[in-house]
Protein backbone atom coordinates (compact mmCIF):
# COMPACT_ATOMS: atom_id res chain seq x y z
CA UNK A 1 0.00 0.00 0.00
CA UNK A 2 1.12 3.43 -0.90
CA UNK A 3 0.24 6.33 1.58
CA UNK A 4 -1.31 9.06 -0.56
CA UNK A 5 0.16 11.95 0.69
CA UNK A 6 0.74 15.03 -1.80
CA UNK A 7 3.80 16.93 -2.00
CA UNK A 8 1.81 20.12 -1.98
CA UNK A 9 1.01 19.28 1.37
CA UNK A 10 4.52 19.56 2.48
CA UNK A 11 4.65 22.71 5.18
CA UNK A 12 8.29 22.43 4.70
CA UNK A 13 9.77 25.31 2.47
CA UNK A 14 12.29 25.15 5.33
CA UNK A 15 15.05 27.07 4.57
CA UNK A 16 17.34 26.13 6.59
CA UNK A 17 20.10 22.97 5.70
CA UNK A 18 22.27 21.48 7.72
CA UNK A 19 21.53 19.59 11.34
CA UNK A 20 18.35 19.44 12.75
CA UNK A 21 18.86 17.45 15.75
CA UNK A 22 22.43 18.12 17.36
CA UNK A 23 23.53 16.13 20.21
CA UNK A 24 27.21 17.15 22.57
CA UNK A 25 28.49 15.00 24.53
CA UNK A 26 24.89 14.12 26.15
CA UNK A 27 25.23 12.41 28.98
CA UNK A 28 21.99 11.08 31.55
CA UNK A 29 22.37 9.26 34.90
CA UNK A 30 18.99 8.06 36.64
CA UNK A 31 20.94 8.27 40.30
CA UNK A 32 24.14 5.95 40.14
CA UNK A 33 23.36 4.64 36.74
CA UNK A 34 24.47 5.81 33.28
CA UNK A 35 21.78 5.53 31.11
CA UNK A 36 23.58 7.95 28.52
CA UNK A 37 27.71 8.42 28.22
CA UNK A 38 28.71 10.92 26.42
CA UNK A 39 26.55 10.80 23.68
CA UNK A 40 27.18 12.90 20.46
CA UNK A 41 24.86 12.94 17.63
CA UNK A 42 23.94 14.83 14.37
CA UNK A 43 20.61 14.65 12.43
CA UNK A 44 20.24 16.19 9.15
CA UNK A 45 17.44 17.83 7.72
CA UNK A 46 15.08 16.05 5.46
CA UNK A 47 17.14 12.34 6.54
CA UNK A 48 15.19 9.32 7.74
CA UNK A 49 17.39 8.60 10.97
CA UNK A 50 17.00 5.14 12.25
CA UNK A 51 18.58 4.61 16.48
CA UNK A 52 19.57 0.89 16.77
CA UNK A 53 20.26 -0.67 20.20
CA UNK A 54 19.19 -3.80 22.35
CA UNK A 55 16.84 -3.32 25.22
CA UNK A 56 17.88 -0.84 27.88
CA UNK A 57 20.73 0.91 25.75
CA UNK A 58 19.24 4.22 26.11
CA UNK A 59 17.44 4.92 23.08
CA UNK A 60 14.07 5.97 24.85
CA UNK A 61 16.21 8.16 27.25
CA UNK A 62 17.82 9.67 24.26
CA UNK A 63 14.53 10.51 22.70
CA UNK A 64 13.21 12.18 25.78
CA UNK A 65 16.05 13.82 26.99
CA UNK A 66 15.72 15.28 22.84
CA UNK A 67 12.01 16.71 24.03
CA UNK A 68 13.30 18.14 27.28
CA UNK A 69 11.14 15.93 29.46
CA UNK A 70 14.54 15.00 30.92
CA UNK A 71 17.37 16.96 31.84
CA UNK A 72 20.60 15.74 30.89
CA UNK A 73 23.38 15.74 34.00
CA UNK A 74 25.55 16.84 31.21
CA UNK A 75 26.10 17.62 27.84
CA UNK A 76 23.92 19.56 25.54
CA UNK A 77 21.49 19.12 22.88
CA UNK A 78 19.50 21.27 20.44
CA UNK A 79 16.66 20.56 18.29
CA UNK A 80 16.38 23.43 15.19
CA UNK A 81 18.90 25.24 17.58
CA UNK A 82 16.72 25.32 20.39
CA UNK A 83 17.59 24.04 23.62
CA UNK A 84 14.89 21.61 25.37
CA UNK A 85 16.32 22.14 28.66
CA UNK A 86 15.42 25.42 28.51
CA UNK A 87 12.83 26.13 25.85
CA UNK A 88 11.00 22.51 25.72
CA UNK A 89 7.50 24.19 24.34
CA UNK A 90 9.27 26.00 21.68
CA UNK A 91 11.03 22.21 20.77
CA UNK A 92 7.56 20.46 21.02
CA UNK A 93 6.34 22.65 18.48
CA UNK A 94 8.45 21.39 16.14
CA UNK A 95 8.24 18.11 16.91
CA UNK A 96 5.52 15.02 16.72
CA UNK A 97 6.66 12.59 18.58
CA UNK A 98 5.24 8.92 19.42
CA UNK A 99 6.54 7.38 22.06
CA UNK A 100 6.99 3.97 22.79
CA UNK A 101 4.05 3.53 25.61
CA UNK A 102 1.58 5.89 23.96
CA UNK A 103 -1.43 6.35 26.27
CA UNK A 104 -4.41 7.53 24.75
CA UNK A 105 -7.95 8.11 26.23
CA UNK A 106 -10.11 5.35 27.24
CA UNK A 107 -13.18 6.79 26.64
CA UNK A 108 -12.66 8.43 23.52
CA UNK A 109 -13.71 7.30 20.31
CA UNK A 110 -11.14 7.26 17.50
CA UNK A 111 -13.06 10.47 15.49
CA UNK A 112 -13.38 12.38 18.48
CA UNK A 113 -10.04 11.92 19.60
CA UNK A 114 -8.23 12.66 16.39
CA UNK A 115 -10.32 15.45 16.38
CA UNK A 116 -9.22 16.98 19.41
CA UNK A 117 -5.43 15.82 19.42
CA UNK A 118 -5.97 17.88 15.49
CA UNK A 119 -7.11 20.92 17.90
CA UNK A 120 -4.75 20.29 20.35
CA UNK A 121 -1.90 20.97 18.66
CA UNK A 122 -0.36 24.07 16.75
CA UNK A 123 0.50 22.36 13.60
CA UNK A 124 -2.53 19.93 13.84
CA UNK A 125 -4.31 18.66 10.52
CA UNK A 126 -7.10 16.80 11.07
CA UNK A 127 -7.52 16.00 7.63
CA UNK A 128 -4.27 14.40 7.66
CA UNK A 129 -4.95 12.55 10.95
CA UNK A 130 -8.14 11.10 8.96
CA UNK A 131 -6.04 10.46 5.82
CA UNK A 132 -3.25 8.32 7.74
CA UNK A 133 -6.16 6.50 9.69
CA UNK A 134 -7.67 5.56 6.56
CA UNK A 135 -4.41 4.35 5.05
CA UNK A 136 -4.57 2.09 7.89
CA UNK A 137 -7.68 0.79 7.75
CA UNK A 138 -8.70 1.79 11.19
CA UNK A 139 -12.21 2.13 12.57
CA UNK A 140 -12.72 5.21 14.39
CA UNK A 141 -15.59 4.31 15.28
CA UNK A 142 -14.34 2.55 18.37
CA UNK A 143 -13.99 3.55 21.79
CA UNK A 144 -10.13 3.28 22.81
CA UNK A 145 -11.00 1.47 25.69
CA UNK A 146 -12.56 -1.65 22.98
CA UNK A 147 -10.06 -1.22 20.36
CA UNK A 148 -7.07 -3.99 20.64
CA UNK A 149 -3.11 -2.92 20.94
CA UNK A 150 -2.36 -3.16 17.13
CA UNK A 151 -5.69 -0.56 16.90
CA UNK A 152 -4.32 1.10 19.81
CA UNK A 153 -0.86 1.69 17.86
CA UNK A 154 -2.65 2.73 14.68
CA UNK A 155 -4.66 5.33 16.23
CA UNK A 156 -1.60 6.64 17.78
CA UNK A 157 -0.23 7.13 14.51
CA UNK A 158 -2.16 8.79 13.13
CA UNK A 159 -2.36 11.24 16.08
CA UNK A 160 1.36 11.95 15.36
CA UNK A 161 1.28 11.93 11.88
CA UNK A 162 -0.91 14.30 11.22
CA UNK A 163 0.50 17.75 12.55
CA UNK A 164 3.18 19.36 10.06
CA UNK A 165 6.50 19.48 12.60
CA UNK A 166 9.70 19.55 10.73
CA UNK A 167 10.61 16.78 12.79
CA UNK A 168 9.05 13.56 13.73
CA UNK A 169 10.12 11.15 16.53
CA UNK A 170 9.06 7.78 16.57
CA UNK A 171 9.76 5.17 19.20
CA UNK A 172 9.11 1.90 17.68
CA UNK A 173 6.62 3.01 15.52
CA UNK A 174 5.99 -0.61 13.90
CA UNK A 175 5.15 -2.46 17.26
CA UNK A 176 2.21 -4.25 17.55
CA UNK A 177 1.50 -4.55 13.92
CA UNK A 178 0.94 -6.72 11.39
CA UNK A 179 3.22 -7.21 8.86
CA UNK A 180 0.96 -5.49 6.08
CA UNK A 181 0.42 -2.44 8.64
CA UNK A 182 4.19 -2.51 8.86
CA UNK A 183 4.64 -2.23 5.74
CA UNK A 184 1.71 0.83 5.01
CA UNK A 185 3.76 2.79 7.93
CA UNK A 186 6.91 2.35 6.66
CA UNK A 187 5.64 3.55 3.01
CA UNK A 188 3.76 6.82 5.54
CA UNK A 189 7.38 7.02 7.01
CA UNK A 190 8.89 7.60 3.37
CA UNK A 191 6.11 9.32 2.65
CA UNK A 192 6.96 12.15 5.50
CA UNK A 193 10.63 12.25 4.30
CA UNK A 194 9.03 12.96 0.55
CA UNK A 195 7.22 15.79 1.94
CA UNK A 196 10.77 17.40 3.66
CA UNK A 197 10.17 16.17 7.21
CA UNK A 198 12.88 14.46 9.14
CA UNK A 199 12.54 11.62 10.90
CA UNK A 200 13.98 10.02 13.88
CA UNK A 201 12.75 6.23 14.30
CA UNK A 202 13.90 3.82 17.17
CA UNK A 203 13.05 -0.06 15.61
CA UNK A 204 14.38 -3.54 16.80
CA UNK A 205 13.36 -4.67 13.29
CA UNK A 206 16.60 -4.53 11.47
CA UNK A 207 15.08 -4.61 8.03
CA UNK A 208 13.04 -2.03 8.70
CA UNK A 209 15.70 0.16 9.23
CA UNK A 210 17.35 -1.12 6.18
CA UNK A 211 14.46 -0.39 3.97
CA UNK A 212 13.95 3.21 5.62
CA UNK A 213 16.55 5.07 7.26
CA UNK A 214 19.59 7.10 5.31
CA UNK A 215 21.86 6.71 8.13
CA UNK A 216 21.67 4.71 11.16
CA UNK A 217 23.15 4.98 14.86
CA UNK A 218 23.63 2.20 17.42
CA UNK A 219 23.31 3.03 21.37
CA UNK A 220 25.55 0.68 23.11
CA UNK A 221 25.21 0.69 27.02
CA UNK A 222 24.17 3.97 26.95
CA UNK A 223 27.10 4.87 24.49
CA UNK A 224 27.30 6.00 21.16
CA UNK A 225 28.58 2.97 19.60
CA UNK A 226 28.51 3.28 15.81
CA UNK A 227 27.22 5.40 13.37
CA UNK A 228 26.75 4.03 9.89
CA UNK A 229 25.46 5.60 6.27
CA UNK A 230 23.16 2.81 5.15
CA UNK A 231 24.82 3.67 1.40
CA UNK A 232 27.88 2.36 2.57
CA UNK A 233 26.04 -0.77 4.14
CA UNK A 234 25.08 -1.55 0.64
CA UNK A 235 28.22 -1.68 -0.41
CA UNK A 236 29.70 -4.00 1.36
CA UNK A 237 29.51 -7.96 1.08
CA UNK A 238 30.43 -11.57 2.12
CA UNK A 239 32.18 -13.47 -0.19
CA UNK A 240 31.82 -17.17 1.70
CA UNK A 241 33.73 -19.65 -0.50
CA UNK A 242 35.32 -23.51 -0.05
CA UNK A 243 39.08 -24.05 -0.05
CA UNK A 244 40.13 -26.58 -2.38
CA UNK A 245 43.47 -28.35 -1.07
CA UNK A 246 45.56 -25.60 -3.41
CA UNK A 247 44.77 -23.13 -0.88
CA UNK A 248 47.59 -21.95 0.92
CA UNK A 249 47.86 -21.37 5.16
CA UNK A 250 48.14 -17.51 4.21
CA UNK A 251 47.29 -15.41 1.32
CA UNK A 252 48.01 -12.00 0.70
CA UNK A 253 46.01 -9.25 -0.23
CA UNK A 254 47.88 -7.39 -3.71
CA UNK A 255 48.33 -3.90 -2.72
CA UNK A 256 46.23 -2.02 -4.80
CA UNK A 257 43.23 -3.83 -3.57
CA UNK A 258 44.29 -2.95 0.23
CA UNK A 259 41.01 -0.79 0.33
CA UNK A 260 38.71 -2.91 -0.49
CA UNK A 261 39.40 -6.24 1.50
CA UNK A 262 38.50 -6.07 5.26
CA UNK A 263 38.91 -9.27 6.98
CA UNK A 264 40.10 -12.99 5.45
CA UNK A 265 38.32 -15.62 8.13
CA UNK A 266 39.60 -19.52 7.51
CA UNK A 267 38.00 -22.19 8.73
CA UNK A 268 39.42 -25.85 8.09
CA UNK A 269 37.36 -25.93 4.21
CA UNK A 270 36.24 -22.75 3.96
CA UNK A 271 37.01 -18.98 3.45
CA UNK A 272 35.02 -16.00 4.28
CA UNK A 273 36.41 -12.69 3.35
CA UNK A 274 34.55 -9.41 3.38
CA UNK A 275 34.34 -6.87 1.47
CA UNK A 276 33.78 -2.31 0.89
CA UNK A 277 33.19 -0.84 -1.97
CA UNK A 278 32.43 -1.92 -5.63
CA UNK A 279 32.96 -5.52 -6.18
CA UNK A 280 34.29 -4.98 -9.81
CA UNK A 281 38.12 -4.60 -9.30
CA UNK A 282 38.00 -7.25 -6.22
CA UNK A 283 36.58 -10.12 -8.55
CA UNK A 284 39.64 -11.04 -11.31
CA UNK A 285 41.47 -11.07 -8.07
CA UNK A 286 38.21 -13.41 -6.94
CA UNK A 287 38.41 -15.63 -9.75
CA UNK A 288 42.14 -16.57 -9.33
CA UNK A 289 41.94 -18.18 -5.97
CA UNK A 290 41.86 -21.74 -5.64
CA UNK A 291 37.93 -21.75 -3.98
CA UNK A 292 34.99 -22.97 -5.01
CA UNK A 293 31.11 -23.21 -4.57
CA UNK A 294 31.60 -18.95 -4.03
CA UNK A 295 28.66 -17.18 -2.50
CA UNK A 296 28.39 -13.25 -2.40
CA UNK A 297 26.26 -11.66 -0.46
CA UNK A 298 25.15 -7.94 1.00
CA UNK A 299 26.46 -7.69 4.83
CA UNK A 300 22.95 -6.37 6.24
CA UNK A 301 22.78 -4.92 9.01
CA UNK A 302 22.37 -7.62 10.92
CA UNK A 303 25.57 -8.44 10.81
CA UNK A 304 26.97 -5.35 11.64
CA UNK A 305 24.47 -4.86 14.50
CA UNK A 306 25.91 -8.53 16.00
CA UNK A 307 29.42 -6.84 16.08
CA UNK A 308 28.24 -3.68 17.63
CA UNK A 309 26.42 -5.82 19.95
CA UNK A 310 29.53 -7.44 20.95
CA UNK A 311 31.44 -4.70 21.84
CA UNK A 312 33.35 -4.37 18.18
CA UNK A 313 34.50 -0.93 17.07
CA UNK A 314 33.80 -0.90 13.31
CA UNK A 315 35.67 1.28 11.47
CA UNK A 316 33.43 4.15 9.64
CA UNK A 317 34.55 3.53 5.98
CA UNK A 318 37.41 0.91 6.35
CA UNK A 319 36.47 -2.83 5.26
CA UNK A 320 34.89 -4.65 8.09
CA UNK A 321 36.09 -8.14 9.32
CA UNK A 322 32.60 -9.63 10.62
CA UNK A 323 33.13 -12.94 11.97
CA UNK A 324 29.42 -13.73 13.28
CA UNK A 325 29.27 -17.03 11.95
CA UNK A 326 32.71 -18.05 12.49
CA UNK A 327 33.33 -19.41 15.90
CA UNK A 328 36.60 -17.68 16.97
CA UNK A 329 38.28 -20.93 18.68
CA UNK A 330 37.63 -22.73 15.04
CA UNK A 331 39.28 -20.58 12.85
CA UNK A 332 42.57 -21.48 11.86
CA UNK A 333 44.92 -19.90 10.80
CA UNK A 334 43.21 -16.34 12.12
CA UNK A 335 43.48 -13.85 9.35
CA UNK A 336 45.38 -11.21 7.97
CA UNK A 337 44.02 -7.84 7.90
CA UNK A 338 41.10 -9.58 10.45
CA UNK A 339 39.96 -6.62 13.14
N1 LIG B 1 13.39 6.60 35.36
C1 LIG B 1 14.39 5.74 35.38
N2 LIG B 1 15.07 5.48 36.52
C2 LIG B 1 16.10 4.62 36.53
N3 LIG B 1 16.56 3.96 35.46
C3 LIG B 1 15.93 4.18 34.29
C4 LIG B 1 14.81 5.06 34.20
N4 LIG B 1 14.39 5.08 32.91
C5 LIG B 1 15.20 4.23 32.24
N5 LIG B 1 16.11 3.69 33.07
C6 LIG B 1 17.19 2.77 32.72
O1 LIG B 1 17.98 3.37 31.71
C7 LIG B 1 18.41 2.40 30.75
C8 LIG B 1 18.01 2.87 29.36
O2 LIG B 1 16.58 2.79 29.27
P1 LIG B 1 15.82 3.19 27.93
O3 LIG B 1 14.38 3.08 28.20
O4 LIG B 1 16.36 4.50 27.47
O5 LIG B 1 16.32 2.03 26.94
P2 LIG B 1 15.83 1.67 25.48
O6 LIG B 1 17.06 1.56 24.62
O7 LIG B 1 14.77 2.59 25.01
O8 LIG B 1 15.24 0.21 25.72
P3 LIG B 1 14.05 -0.60 24.99
O9 LIG B 1 14.58 -1.04 23.65
O10 LIG B 1 13.86 -1.77 25.90
O11 LIG B 1 12.86 0.28 24.89
C9 LIG B 1 17.77 1.07 31.18
O12 LIG B 1 18.74 0.33 31.89
C10 LIG B 1 16.63 1.49 32.08
O13 LIG B 1 16.40 0.51 33.09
Amino acid sequence: MTAVLKPSDALLSDPHTGDLVRCENLTKRYGDFTALSNCSLKVRRGEVFGLLGPNGAGKTTLIRTLLGYLHPTSGSCTIDGLDPADDSVAVRRQVAYLPGDARLPRHMRGKGLLEFFAEMHPSGDRKRSFDVADQLELDLSRRVAFMSTGMRQKLALAVVLGPRTPLLILDEPTANLDPTVRATVLDLVSSEQTLGRTVMFSSHVLSEIEQTCDRVAFLRKGQMAHELALEDLFQRHRVTARRTDAFPDEISIPPQLAEWIGGITQTDDRVQISTAGDLAPVLPWLATLPIEQVRIEPLGLHAIYQSVHLGETLPQLQPLAITDSVSPASVSPTSEGDK
